[in-house]
């Protein structure tokens, strides 16, 4: 079926948003402004391991989010990363529509673009590129790009490095509530089972950004998110009532804490509450890599977290049910 790409739609001029992109008075930006003078928390990896420990357990449970910098991947490597990413959605449509995904029928993976189910359905001002990216066992290399060239080898590089600093976080927030280093890294799965997924999110020069989404809130319900961001601002997270935008910083990842990692500590780290805002002028691009446990892990609170004055907050259930609730709306 042929998919009205926001990016076709933005090149043409437009001055008016098209009514299934303009939110409801109280989703729109206008309306709901993020305040000023509050910043996600800013950690270096290079802290001494105390003190890391501690604000890093700190910012996931207060915010479920951090930007950390000296988090050692090199910054050359996420320029080509995103040098490529730019030149994907820079080639011509004929050539990118090769890859276009269907959700309708369950193909998630490849270039995609919000469909509203119905009249009323707003839709986000997106488009996207989604894949698996490890275990290498589970990826259909046939749903990346196959153009620019390099697009594999440095996509294969980047995720070795996420999966270093996955490692990483996840040792820290262990150490944090009071675990063993391998504690959460050994619930979700290790190296050959962890599953990662990259999103890449295009969202073009909006007409009128103060009505519309780039992405609608919500939380990631992998275990964490690593992102990297273009320097187009964008990204807001929900703080106790209000939202919160996150500055762009140099050489700075993003580490969302997911409803994965939010379930295994029994809500001592938050899944954190997030949206996307576009630009008039600008395109904003992010590159999200989704680390999450295999379909078939089964994810409850640790026992060891779980006592007489702390019961169990979360279902126990398989990765594969939780995501299935998800998508479907239903309670977890
Ligand atoms: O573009 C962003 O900064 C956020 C994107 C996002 O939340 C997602 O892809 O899940
Ligand atoms: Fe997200």
């Amino acid at each position: 079926m042929e998919v009205e790409r926001v990016q076709c739609l933005a090149s043409g001029q437009l001055k008016e948003l098209p009514a299934k992109f303009i939110r409801p008075a109280h989703e729109r930006p206008e309306n709901t402004k993020a305040v000023e003078g509050e910043t996600v928390p800013v950690i270096s990896l290079s802290l001494p391991h105390d003190l890391l420990v501690k604000q890093v357990a700190e910012a996931a449970s207060e915010w479920g989010i951090l930007l950390l910098t000296d988090h050692g991947i090199s910054p050359t490597l996420i320029a080509r990363l995103q040098e490529l990413g730019q030149q994907f959605f820079n080639l011509p449509q004929k050539e990118k529509e090769v890859y276009a995904n269907d959700p309708s029928t369950g193909r998630f993976e490849g270039y995609g673009t919000r469909m509203a189910k119905n009249l009323d359905e707003k839709v986000e001002w997106i488009d996207y590129y989604f894949h698996m990216m490890s275990p290498s066992s589970k990826v259909n290399y046939d749903m990346w790009p196959k153009n620019p060239a390099s697009y594999r080898e440095v996509t294969e590089e980047y995720n070795k490095e996420v999966l270093k600093l996955t490692d990483t976080v996840l040792g820290l927030l262990s150490e944090g509530l009071g675990l063993e280093r391998k504690a959460l890294k050994s619930s979700l799965g290790d190296d050959e089972k962890i599953e990662t997924e990259m999103k890449i999110n295009m969202y073009p020069p909006c007409p009128q950004p103060e009505l519309a989404l780039g992405v609608e809130p919500h939380t990631d319900m992998s275990a964490l998110t690593v992102l990297v961001p273009n320097d187009v601002p964008g990204l807001q997270v929900w703080r106790q009532d209000h939202w919160v935008a996150v500055d762009f910083l140099q050489n700075t990842l993003l580490v969302h804490i997911g409803d994965q990692l939010e379930v295994l500590s029994n809500g001592k780290c938050r899944s954190v509450l997030h949206r996307s805002l576009v630009d008039k002028e600008r395109m904003r691009m992010s590159w999200a890599v989704f680390v999450a446990p295999p379909h078939e892990a089964v994810i409850g609170p640790l026992p060891v977290l779980v006592n007489q004055e702390n019961p169990p907050k979360y279902s126990t259930k398989t990765f594969a049910e939780f995501r299935h609730r998800k998508f479907n709306k239903l309670p977890q």
